[in-house]
């Protein structure tokens, strides 16, 4: 048995074209989505992914513009510019990329964000929204997952889930989503005692624990949708998900490539709680 692909590029660019349209109709109603993006510090990887994100609004229209700050910035300048961005009209959303450095109060930076353009669903009161099963925006990570759910035709409904890994940016908001779905949600992490016994008996694994290759052929049942949630950097530069994708193949029903999968839909699904907090503010819906 060999699992299906789930190609998260191809659906990334499937649902981007998608958006154009909606692009069109704001900004002739004089409401051009605009997203910023802060990075502080130079890492290399952040630099790339920003990258990506601000060429992916320009391409279907939207204006996106990064800033730029020295690692050794003081937080109260952020803090400042966080302030100016939210009475910046022309402006919908706004991503702090993290990790800060250390000097940063993360939470502190994070709450900065005015809640109705948390484009990445972090502020508290959007947490609390999704975990109320109300979401105002969803975590793009977690929301790109549930697309590709969606795409290859997986029903959540009374599913066994494993999630492993228990972060603010995607085990929790993952697991919200999942049990929102109808699953029944395990959560896994470092401390979880027998692993294995858990993947072993879920319908669906959900590996966001960067470690590269950590999840193996052994741990999945078979028939089983594996999805890789993780970026990892080999030493020789190449990119390897959490998830042992040549020994999990012949095991999984379906499962997520890296790169290619998850990736590309985190960065579709910032545009569309961009798009939508734009339409929000249009009175679109
Ligand atoms: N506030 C905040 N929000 C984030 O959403 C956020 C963040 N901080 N910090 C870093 C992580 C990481 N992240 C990725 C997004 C896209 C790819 C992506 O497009 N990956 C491509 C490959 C890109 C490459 O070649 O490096 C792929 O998997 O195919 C990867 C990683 C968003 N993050
Ligand atoms: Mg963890």
């Amino acid at each position: 048995m060999t699992a299906q692909i789930i190609d998260g590029k191809a659906l990334a660019e499937e649902l981007r074209q998608s958006f154009k349209a909606r692009v069109e109709t704001l900004t002739a109603k004089g409401h051009q989505p605009g997203l910023v993006v802060i990075l502080v510090g130079e890492d290399p990887a952040s630099q790339v992914y920003v990258k990506n994100k601000v060429n992916g609004c320009l391409a279907i229209g939207m204006h996106s513009e990064k800033i730029v700050y020295d690692k050794d910035v003081d937080q109260q300048v952020v803090l400042d510019k966080i302030a100016e961005l939210n009475a910046d009209p022309s402006i919908h959303g706004i991503l702090v990329q993290l990790p800060l450095p250390r000097h940063f109060d993360e939470e502190k930076v994070l709450e900065a964000i005015s809640a109705e353009k948390d484009v990445d669903g972090f502020h508290a009161e959007n947490v609390g929204a999704l975990s109320q099963g109300s979401p105002r925006f969803i975590p793009c990570t977690p929301y790109g997952v549930m697309k590709m759910f969606e795409k290859g035709n997986v029903d959540l409904s009374g599913q066994e889930a494993v999630v492993i890994g228990r972060s603010n940016i995607v085990g929790k908001p993952m697991a919200m989503l999942l049990i929102n779905a109808g699953a029944t949600v395990t959560v896994c992490h470092s401390k979880t005692r027998d692993l294995k016994f858990h993947t072993r008996r879920a319908d669906i694994v959900v590996a966001a624990v960067g470690k590269p290759k950590f999840v193996t052929g052994d741990m999945i049942k078979p028939g089983a949708v594996v999805i890789d949630v993780g970026i990892n950097r080999l030493p020789d530069g190449k990119l390897c998900g959490d998830v042992d994708f040549d020994d999990c193949l012949a095991v999984a029903g379906q499962i997520t490539p890296v790169p290619g999968g998850v990736g590309p839909m985190t960065i579709t699904m910032l545009l569309a709680n961009t798009i939508e907090a734009a339409e929000r503010k249009a009175g679109i819906r």
